[in-house]
């Protein structure tokens, strides 16, 4: 079997979107710019998808949410050529040969998101051409299925918050994440806002529900040390990117601070990046995306790293290259899990390009034994609601 052809298409939303408004996630932006600003940094409005067909009519399904423009331009210009002609079970060869063509300039972000995305197509490919699901390719079946965390949360008048998180705590599920309005930029009555976010929704779910908390790298190691400890009387399961994800040492520092679990890796990239915040114990959950890691091939060995330090894979997104990972080892109990909303900040519109996403039941998710592959197919539904560039 040899890969015939690349095919790497931007898809622009042009539909509908409920941006969500003000202080919804603190995010890294927070500290230069003012609120309305930073907030239009955090839009994922375009996904790139990529199809690799072989010489026997098999394609793959690969896709990129980070910067997808750029990275269709990698692939376009860079990957494409060191993967035409080659056999796609040579899958460690052909991503060494990516992973090293572009060292010089890649290695992290957008240059090892196109990697995985063309890693993504060629296990899909791998798992089609044997009519086996992608996780019995890499460890089988080792949950009966998938726990999973409703995601949202976002932070909007506590009411109705608290109305969010009742109507998924009615849909049976038992852990929620909610994200941070506030960082240091709002000063103590931001610290104020922050703590009435958590009281108010562990106000709905109790404490036989874990509770996670998002800060999205908006705030820095002195106000995380000063939140720290005021968090601790909510239990939290996990606070997450605290800091920018260059500052591993202040990770290191928070993680060993309070009985808080500081969790993150949705913005660190490659074997070796996780093998740095596992050296340092800066973070007690990892939470890679396939999709930006280096794809199935790198988070493969990443599970195996965490296994080894018995550090726990939850990663970030859900989406059904992360639950093949998910369900193949035991280093990963659990998902995350963005249900299928209008199309806000963008992570849910993944449901719109592609068909297959499993929904969640009772805050679990089901893979198929018997669809091969990742198990996603395009989905037509929406297509004239987005731009597709070529
Ligand atoms: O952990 C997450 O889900 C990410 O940080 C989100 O993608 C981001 O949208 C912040 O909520
Ligand atoms: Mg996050």
């Amino acid at each position: 079997m040899k890969i015939k052809s690349v095919r790497a298409r931007v898809f622009e939303w042009k539909g509908k979107t409920v941006p969500p408004q003000g202080n919804f996630c603190s995010n890294a932006m927070d500290l230069v710019y003012s609120n309305t600003e930073s907030m239009s940094t955090f839009r994922f409005h375009s996904w790139t998808v990529v199809e690799i067909e072989t010489d026997d009519g098999i394609i793959g399904l690969g896709n990129v949410a980070l910067a997808p423009a750029i990275a269709k331009a990698i692939i376009d210009q860079y990957l494409t050529p060191l993967v035409l002609g080659q056999d796609p079970w040579d899958y460690e060869y052909l991503w060494q040969r990516m992973y090293r063509a572009t060292h010089a300039w890649g290695r992290k972000g957008v240059t090892m998101a196109a990697i995985s995305a063309i890693d993504l197509a060629i296990w899909d490919i791998l798992g089609k051409s044997v009519n086996k699901p992608v996780f019995k390719l890499l460890g089988g079946r080792t949950k009966e299925k998938i726990p999973v965390y409703y995601s949202k949360l976002y932070r909007t008048n506590l009411d109705e918050m608290q109305a969010e998180a009742q109507k998924y705590k009615d849909e049976g599920f038992t852990a929620f994440k909610m994200r941070f309005g506030y960082g240091p930029a709002h000063l103590q009555k931001g610290v104020a806002e922050n703590l009435k976010s958590v009281e108010a929704i562990r106000e709905v779910i109790g404490y036989d529900n874990d509770l996670m908390l998002e800060c999205y790298m908006g705030w820095n190691l002195e106000y995380a040390k000063r939140m720290l400890p005021k968090l601790e009387k909510f239990e939290p399961r996990w606070l997450e990117e605290p800091v920018i994800a260059d500052d591993i040492d202040g990770y290191a520092e928070l993680n060993q601070l309070s009985s808080i679990p500081i969790s993150g890796g949705e913005h660190e990239f490659s074997l070796y990046g996780f093998k740095q915040l596992l050296d340092k114990k800066a973070v007690s959950v990892v939470q890679y995306d396939t999709n930006r890691v280096g794809g199935i091939t790198a988070a493969h060995k990443i599970n195996a790293l965490c296994e080894a330090y018995s550090v726990p894979v939850i990663p970030h997104a859900g989406q059904m290259h992360n639950y093949h990972l998910t369900m193949s080892t035991l280093a990963s109990p659990m998902s995350e899990y963005f249900p299928m909303f209008d199309v806000e900040v963008g992570n849910e519109l993944f449901y719109y390009i592609f068909d297959g996403e499993p929904v969640a039941e009772n805050g679990f998710v089901q893979l198929d034994d018997n669809k091969p592959g990742l198990g996603l197919t395009m989905k037509t539904e929406f297509l004239d609601q987005f731009n597709i560039i070529e």
